[in-house]
Order: structure tokens, then C-alpha cells, then sequence
């Protein structure tokens, strides 16, 4: 069984001194050592190095929710890979669909980013998923097709090896409404074949493909038990201590009892 990974994305929310609380409240749970599972908080660009320091000494990773192309120079509000590792990030998310669908990024510009982060030595979560009109159109693979072919453009098998996928159906984000266990596991199948296509067995057995949109407490448990779900990048129930905490758990629960 691949290692199962928990993500809280936490999107433009908290203040530094809450974002301070929610990360070390995170990592009291996990420690640095013997965790089944891994587990990673991405705060807002300001708060990347209070969280790190709160992280410290405990297994949580850091991530980024974005990160630029370029290297460096006049590209005002923009940042830089190396600013990302210089900060202490572990992973960078990129192609969440706000991102896609708020603030226009297209495939070949999050291409670049995923290429410029490998490049740079920062792991990637790749988001990819439908809207709601294109799943009613019958047009999820189709959809999944596009992202995956425009965001690993490039990308070798061994780059590869530093990338995570997130499933995210953009209708069960911050909606309530969650893919069924189904649902999630169809598309997930679905990812897992186009690399297998691509890049062959070894690499489609390794990846892992987290599922998003609202994860919860309630139903984290049976989303992460099927068998091409590979963890959960949660956005509103990973602002809550005890809700991601509860999240975690539940991915424990599903990797000692695999
Ligand atoms: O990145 C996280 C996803 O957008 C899911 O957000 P959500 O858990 O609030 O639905």
C-alpha cells in the first residue's frame, strides 16, 4: 500500500497567531518519528516561517499553496522556488482551481511551475478535477486528460517520483457536497491509468493521488480506504485543530489496518 498523505491547504485564512496555534496544536499529533502517515500544512505566504518554526521537531511538512516559474527579477508579487526552500517548504501545491478558475492560471503556465519547481528541488501536489458542467457533460476523463497532459508535460518518469496528484472535483470544494467513495475511486483509477499509459507500471503503482473536497471527520475513513485514494488535501476542515486532527486519525486508522 502506497503511504498515505494528509494536506490541509489553508487557502487565504487565519492570522499569524492563529495559524501559529493550528500548527502546533497539528504537531503534537504527529510526530517526528513513526508516523504512518504523512502529513503537510500549506498556511499563506506571510506565515511560512512562523508556521515552520511552530512545525519544528515534529513530523508535519511545510507547503507552499503557489509558487512562480522565474528564478528571480522584476515580477512584482510573485515567488520564487528558491524562496519556497529557502523558507523551509517541503512541497509545493500547484493547479488548485482557484487558481485555474478564480485567477485564470492555465495548464501550460502551471507546466511551467511544476517544471521550475522540480527543477528547483521542491516536491509538487498537482491539482487536478472537473467543474460540475463538465462531469454533467459526461467529460471528467476528458478533463483529467487535458490537466494531466498539459501540467506533466515534460515531466520525466524520475521528476515524477516528486510528484503527488490531487484529485479535486471542483463542485465538492468548500461546497459540503463530496464525491462519493465511487466516485472519487473512478476518477482516481482513471489517473492512475493515463500514467500507466504514460510512464508505465513502476511509476502508476508508486504515485500516490490524494482526493479533495470536503474531506471531513465523517467521511475521510471511506474516501481514504479505496484502493486508488492515497490521501486527502483538505481545505475548510484543516483549519480546525480538531477536525484535521481527526482527519489524520482516520488515515492512521485506514494505514495500520491495511
Ligand atoms: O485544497 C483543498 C480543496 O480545495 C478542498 O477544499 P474543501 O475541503 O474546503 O472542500
Amino acid at each position: 500500500m502506497r503511504r498515505l498523505y494528509v494536506a490541509g491547504n489553508w487557502k487565504m485564512n487565519t492570522t499569524r497567531t492563529s495559524g501559529v496555534d493550528l500548527a502546533t496544536a497539528i504537531a503534537a499529533k504527529v510526530p517526528a518519528e513513526g508516523c504512518p502517515v504523512d502529513v503537510l500544512v500549506a498556511p499563506p505566504f506571510p506565515y511560512l516561517t512562523a508556521v515552520s518554526d511552530a512545525i519544528s521537531g515534529s513530523g508535519v511538512k511545510l507547503g507552499a499553496q503557489n509558487a512562480y516559474f522565474e528564478a528571480s527579477g522584476a515580477f512584482t508579487g510573485e515567488v520564487a522556488v528558491d524562496m519556497l526552500r529557502d523558507v523551509g517548504c517541503d512541497a509545493v501545491i500547484l493547479g488548485h482551481s482557484e487558481r485555474r478558475h478564480v485567477l485564470g492560471e492555465t495548464d501550460e503556465t502551471i507546466n511551467r511551475k511544476v517544471l521550475a519547481s522540480l527543477e528547483g528541488g521542491l516536491p509538487v501536489i498537482l491539482c487536478i478535477g472537473e467543474l460540475l458542467e463538465d462531469r454533467k457533460a459526461d467529460r471528467t476523463e476528458a478533463i483529467l486528460d487535458e490537466q494531466l497532459t498539459g501540467g506533466l508535460n515534460d515531466v520525466s518518469a524520475e521528476q515524477l517520483s516528486e510528484i503527488v496528484l490531487a484529485y479535486e472535483p471542483v463542485w465538492a470544494i468548500g461546497t459540503g457536497e463530496t464525491a462519493t467513495p465511487e466516485q472519487a475511486q473512478a476518477a482516481h483509477a482513471y489517473t492512475r491509468d493515463w500514467i500507466r499509459r504514460k510512464y508505465g507500471d513502476a511509476p502508476a503503482d508508486a504515485i500516490r493521488i490524494q482526493y479533495g473536497g470536503s474531506v471531513k471527520p465523517n467521511n475521510a475513513a471511506e474516501l481514504l480506504g479505496q484502493s486508488d485514494v492515497d490521501g486527502a488535501l483538505v481545505g475548510g476542515a484543516s483549519l480546525k485543530a480538531d477536525s484535521f486532527t481527526a482527519i489524520i486519525e482516520a488515515a492512521i486508522s485506514v494505514a495500520e489496518g491495511a
